[in-house]
């Protein structure tokens, strides 16, 4: 497990707004995007998971490797929780889907159809899909969303194990998940110029005196 992104530059609906990153994640390690709404988090987050292209620069793992958790939680509605859980695990050719449930707490639901719970519990059920992934990069885009303290830690700790396994993280969080082996990444210099007037754009374009 080893991912390595060399200067990298993405787009959102054509605007290319990070340019020139570069970082590299090993085993074991964690690292958190930061940076102000709007500079491209998600964006870069996309990118690596190989849900868009670069516009520039290179993502050395494939997507294959990657379990992706964005903000919505992917969920199927009339599925109980233990169905979905199955329903992924037979995608990804796993099998150990009481194992997720035990860790993301939703034994007791595991009967529930995913539209009868509520929204924490949902997040729980969707982050317990990354347990039955067998991925190494796990790529999280504010995972916390909707999850009190209690499944904050719980989630920590799926983490963490995920880490100490030889695994790796690349998140978008503003909450501490207790990761002693994070490291932070501070976007806000890789934003990238405003973008250039197209010449079609420019009734002057091409004209001289
Ligand atoms: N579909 C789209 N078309 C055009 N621009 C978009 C689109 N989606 C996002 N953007 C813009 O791209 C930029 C980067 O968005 P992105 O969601 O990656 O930022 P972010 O850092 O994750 O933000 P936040 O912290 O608010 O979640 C923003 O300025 C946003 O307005």
């Amino acid at each position: 497990m080893d991912l390595t992104v060399t200067d990298l530059a993405c787009a959102r609906g054509g605007v290319t707004v990070l340019s020139r990153v570069s970082f590299r994640l090993g085993a074991g390690r964690a690292l958190i995007l930061r940076g102000p709404n709007g500079i491209g988090k998600t964006t870069l987050l996309r990118t690596v998971a190989g849900l868009q292209p670069p516009v520039a620069g290179m993502v050395s793992m494939s997507p294959e490797a990657v379990a992706y958790a964005a903000h919505a939680d992917g969920l199927k509605a009339t599925l109980t929780v233990a169905e979905n859980l199955s329903f992924w695990a037979a995608i990804y050719g796993t099998t150990d889907t009481a194992a997720a449930m035990a860790r993301m707490n939703l034994a007791a639901l595991a009967d529930r159809q995913a539209q009868n719970l509520s929204a924490g519990q949902k997040r729980r059920l969707g982050l317990a899909r990354l347990l039955v992934t067998g991925r190494p990069l796990w790529v999280l885009d504010e995972p916390t969303v909707s999850l009190d303290a209690a499944s904050v830690a719980l989630f920590g700790a799926a983490v963490r194990d995920h880490l100490a396994a030889g695994g790796a993280a690349l998140m978008a969080t503003h909450i501490d998940l207790g990761l002693d082996e994070a490291e932070v990444l501070d976007l806000s210099p890789f934003r990238a110029e405003a973008p250039v007037a197209q010449a079609e754009d420019d009734p002057f374009a091409g004209v001289t005196a």
